[in-house]
This record gives structure tokens, C-alpha cells and sequence, in this order.
């Protein structure tokens, strides 16, 4: 019996603390466990899936999204196909099966008999005491409220990776289900196989050519107000000699900056477009970099992020577009994409390291084009620019695994 149950774990726990101080961490006996598992993936299907739904409303929330479709945090019973391809869903099924329960249960069982014992200890001290019903009731829901926040935080640590700048928040995750500012088909099937098999991908006319001139003059007044300076140290060691600024979704000017409000909003979408169709687990990311090359102005060879700790800031898949009208050859200014070096999983599998890198591809800055590529694989520079050049920039970052083979 479940009440049976827990008021074993709640008294057990309390006989057992002492001994648990001097031993260290308690060994669950194989039973109790058992009963652990079984109580824990009933309190996520009870009334309704109720804890199970909770538990996809928060991985889902704070996604940078507003709303919500009704079946990603309604009662859904049977999981849509969508929804059986969806990350967050995947994240979700995988941490709440038996063996990862089985794996979790000591300490969840262990938190939750923590939290109940304090709420009784509290009510106690008030001369509250709970019927033995009660009790039972108000375990239940502590346990709940633990296995939720313990699989949040086992999903927030497996999606942002041990080493993702700025994003140890599970809300970040791109869920497509939670998207519902656009139709999520802004990048065609070339872009996308490129940027999954060669590491880069081209999608021409991303923006209308009306709205791409605008974003061209609002970079403009960006570059002539001042905002845009150099990276010192890396002009100092003649490594970059563009100007940048960063820019926020929230911080463009609705009135005077139409283009690139609609340009954000299209680029933010990439991470929910791209784990729609591809595994990458991509977190969401509303962070953009306004770069401007001057006349002469170049960027080396590098790579924008990596796997090894001291690399890895967290960079999945560089999104970049440009609003350059009439790019020709005598301008200069490419994008030099080398190609794409075989990462950790793929030298794994046997991938051969090359001895140098080969060029694979010079991009004109084109207005209207957006280059996507793997920020871990794909060394590139920007060629000397004879003409002056705007970028705009999105890194959407993701865990490295996942997709990189
Ligand atoms: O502007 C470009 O085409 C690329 C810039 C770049 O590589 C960077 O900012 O990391
Ligand atoms: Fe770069």
C-alpha cells in the first residue's frame, strides 16, 4: 500500500539520520528502492498526468517564448508525432523512465523526507498536527514537487553542458511545441542538410529585400551613432579589425528600427526551426552581435567555440546575416568558410584529422543571405573587405553530442 509506503520512508528516514550522519550517504535496501520507483512514476501519471504535465509546462517555460499551445501544457494523454520528435519530449521521457527513477529515488525520497519532516516540525511548533490522511496527502506532494525540480535540473544540466556560458536555466531549451510566433520555415532542406552533413549551410532571401534595406539603413545609424567599437585586445594583436555592439531583442527601437525587429524576431526562431527538424538540442537566444567591417577591415582564421573545457563557451550553431546590397567580387570581404574538422565523437568513429585545413567555400556578404555552421567544426575568417560591411550575428548555443556526428 502507497500510504503504507511513505510512512515507512518518512519513519525510517527519521530512525535512520542519525545513522546516515556518521555512515555518510544512506544505501537505499534493493526493496524500499523498488517501492521508490514504483511510487515516484506513479505520482507522475496521477490524476491526469498532472506532475508529468507540470514537469513539461517548466522545461517548456521561459523559453523565451509568451504562450503556449494548449496541448503542450493541456492534458496531453497521448503525445502527438510531433511531440514524440520534440527535444523537450525526448528529455522528459528519457529522465522519468524506470532506471533513470531507480537512479534518482534515494535522493529524491531523501529531499522530500527532509522538507516534510520541517513542515511538521513547523506545524508542531504552532500546535498544528496533520491526521494521518494528511500526512500522507502532504508527502505525496513534497515528493512531487522534489522529482519535478531533481528532473529539472538533471535536464538543465544534460541540455546547457557542463561548460555553456549563461545557460544553466532548463527554460532555454528551443521547444518547437512552445513556438507559435511564426510557422518555423524560414530555411530550406539544402540549408539545413548542409549545416548537418558539410557543417554549413546557405539560405538565400531569409528577409524580404524590402525589409533587408531597411535593416541596411538601421546598421547604418548603429554604425553613426557611435554604439559600434572595436574588440581592443584583438585589434591590438591584429587578429580582428571590426566594430561591435551587442543588442537585445528588448533593446531595439520598435519605431525607428522596423528591419531589425523583424529580422530578430526571424533569427530568434532558428534554434526552435532547427530543433524541429534536427537533433541538436539548441537553446534559445535573443543576444545579437552588430558587427561592421570598415574599409580594410578583416577577421582571421578561428573557430568560434569548441569542445575541450577551456573552449567550450557554450557556442553550437553561428547564425549570421547579412543586408549588403550589390556585393561583387572586387569588394572583397567573404566570408572564408574552411572545412568542416571531424570533432571528438567523429574521430571516435574513426574520422581521419586532416593535416591542414582546406577551403571549402568563400561567401559574399550578400544582402538577404544568412550562413549557418557549426560553431564547434568549421574554422573561418573574414577576407579583407574593400567595401564597408554589416553582419549581424545569433550563436545559439547547445550541448556538444547531441547531432555532431
Ligand atoms: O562577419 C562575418 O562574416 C563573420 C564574423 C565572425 O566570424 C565572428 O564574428 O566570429
Ligand atoms: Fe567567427
Amino acid at each position: 500500500m502507497q500510504g503504507g509506503f511513505l510512512e515507512k520512508a518518512i519513519s525510517k528516514e527519521a530512525s535512520e539520520r542519525s545513522k546516515e550522519l556518521e555512515a555518510g550517504k544512506k544505501e537505499w535496501e534493493e526493496e524500499l528502492l523498488e517501492t521508490s520507483v514504483q511510487v515516484l512514476a506513479e505520482l507522475l501519471q496521477e490524476n491526469g498526468r498532472r506532475a508529468k504535465n507540470d514537469l513539461e509546462r517548466r522545461v517548456r517555460g521561459g523559453t523565451g517564448v509568451r504562450e503556449f499551445k494548449g496541448k503542450c501544457c493541456g492534458a496531453l494523454d497521448d503525445p502527438t508525432p510531433e511531440a514524440e520528435q520534440d527535444a523537450a519530449y525526448r528529455l522528459i521521457e528519457e529522465f522519468t523512465r524506470p532506471s533513470a527513477l531507480r537512479d534518482m529515488a534515494g535522493t529524491v525520497m531523501e529531499w522530500a523526507a527532509e522538507i516534510f519532516g520541517n513542515v511538521k516540525r513547523k506545524g508542531a511548533a504552532a500546535g498544528q498536527t496533520m491526521d494521518a490522511e494528511t500526512e500522507v496527502q502532504v508527502m505525496r506532494d513534497v515528493v512531487k514537487e522534489c522529482l519535478i525540480r531533481h528532473v529539472l535540473k538533471l535536464i538543465n544540466a544534460t541540455n546547457s553542458g557542463a561548460h555553456a556560458a549563461g545557460s544553466h536555466d532548463a527554460g532555454l531549451l528551443a521547444t518547437p511545441q512552445g513556438y507559435t510566433a511564426g510557422d518555423l520555415e524560414n530555411l530550406g532542406v539544402d540549408c539545413i542538410k548542409g549545416l548537418m552533413e558539410k557543417g554549413y549551410g546557405i539560405q538565400e532571401d531569409f528577409l524580404s529585400a524590402g525589409l533587408t534595406e531597411d535593416v541596411f539603413r538601421e546598421l547604418e545609424m548603429v554604425d553613426f551613432d557611435g554604439k559600434l567599437s572595436a574588440v581592443a585586445q584583438q585589434k591590438m594583436t591584429g587578429f580582428r579589425s571590426d566594430k561591435i555592439c551587442w543588442v537585445n531583442f528588448e533593446g531595439l527601437d520598435r519605431e525607428k528600427q522596423p528591419g531589425l525587429l523583424e529580422l530578430f524576431k526571424k533569427m530568434i526562431s532558428l534554434p526552435f526551426e532547427l530543433n524541429k527538424k534536427c537533433k541538436l538540442y539548441l537553446q534559445a537566444s535573443g543576444s545579437f552581435q552588430i558587427g561592421c567591417y570598415p574599409k580594410q577591415a578583416f577577421y582571421k582564421k578561428h573557430i568560434d567555440g569548441g569542445y575541450e573545457a577551456k573552449l567550450n563557451n557554450g557556442r553550437k550553431v553561428t547564425a549570421i546575416f547579412y543586408a549588403n546590397k550589390g556585393w561583387g567580387a572586387k569588394d572583397g570581404g567573404e566570408l572564408r568558410v574552411y572545412r568542416r574538422r571531424p570533432n571528438p565523437y567523429q574521430l571516435e568513429q574513426g574520422a581521419e584529422e586532416p593535416k591542414e585545413d582546406e577551403v571549402e567555400e568563400d561567401i559574399a556578404p550578400e544582402a538577404g543571405r544568412l550562413v549557418l555552421f557549426r560553431s564547434r567544426d568549421v574554422p573561418h575568417e573574414v577576407l579583407s573587405t574593400a567595401r564597408k560591411r554589416f553582419a549581424v550575428t545569433l550563436w545559439l548555443p547547445g550541448p556538444a553530442g547531441p547531432g555532431d556526428t
